[in-house]
């Protein structure tokens, strides 16, 4: 299917609710084409109204069955550094750095935020991964979504609830760096080569930051998907 990045339906538009009122240049911000090239990234800033995203991810961080997973690695279990719950259509089952994940089924909170961001995506997601980023010592290494479960180009939808993080791109021949933050009730939408060409991941940071939470909407190529 073709389709525009830049879709954004009306009722996805960033609501003005209450909390809003009175601060315009939370309004209207246009979304944003990432200067790499080869890639195809997209950046929505409150993608989500500043209430909303507060409610999503008073909501998340309480309703979901948070995970310490590890990874073998030199025949030992190391702790990833941040926590995960790993949601989705029933036959969503993920395995990713040795480490296969049975989905948990759709809380009604990711149902509404997975429906938001199909629309804006045009990719109707069947999964996500929850990661939940504690403090400033949580990080996710640099890595690319290329799974063979995901497909060639997958579309991948990513939101950042609570605290700013950088994001950071690196090209896989050019080793050139790019540095996008990510905000509160932001999307980021990754498609075209982007994962052929660049990883991507969260450093660790000494500052004193709180929470952040990121789903990362995926569509996965399974039996009896439509
Ligand atoms: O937390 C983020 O923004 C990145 C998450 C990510 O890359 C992933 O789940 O594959
Ligand atoms: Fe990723």
């Amino acid at each position: 299917m073709q389709y525009s990045l830049f879709n954004q339906p009306e009722k996805l538009k960033p609501e003005q609710g209450a909390s809003d009122q009175g601060a315009p240049e939370q309004q209207k911000q246009a979304p944003q084409r990432l200067p790499l090239p080869e890639g195809d990234v997209v950046y929505y800033p409150r993608f989500f109204s500043q209430s909303t995203a507060d409610t999503y991810f008073d909501k998340l961080q309480s309703e979901l069955p948070w995970r310490q997973d590890s990874l073998r690695m030199f025949g030992k279990s190391i702790p990833i550094p941040r926590l995960q719950s790993w949601h989705g259509d029933s036959q969503c089952t993920y395995t990713y750095s040795g480490l296969t994940m049975v989905p948990n089924p759709w809380t009604s909170t990711l149902a509404d935020i997975r429906d938001c961001c199909s629309a804006a995506c045009g990719s109707r997601f069947n999964s996500v991964l929850a990661n939940w980023y504690r403090h400033g010592q949580d990080s996710m290494s640099l890595h690319a979504d290329d799974e063979p479960e995901l497909g060639p180009n997958p579309v991948i939808g990513s939101v950042t609830l609570g605290e700013a993080r950088p994001f950071v791109f690196k090209h896989k021949e050019t080793k050139a760096r790019y540095t996008h933050l990510l905000e509160h009730g932001s999307l980021l939408v990754m498609a075209g080569a982007t994962q052929s060409h660049y990883l991507h991941g969260i450093s660790k940071t000494v500052k004193p930051i709180g929470g952040r939470i990121n789903l990362t909407f995926r569509r996965l190529i399974v039996a009896n998907s439509s």
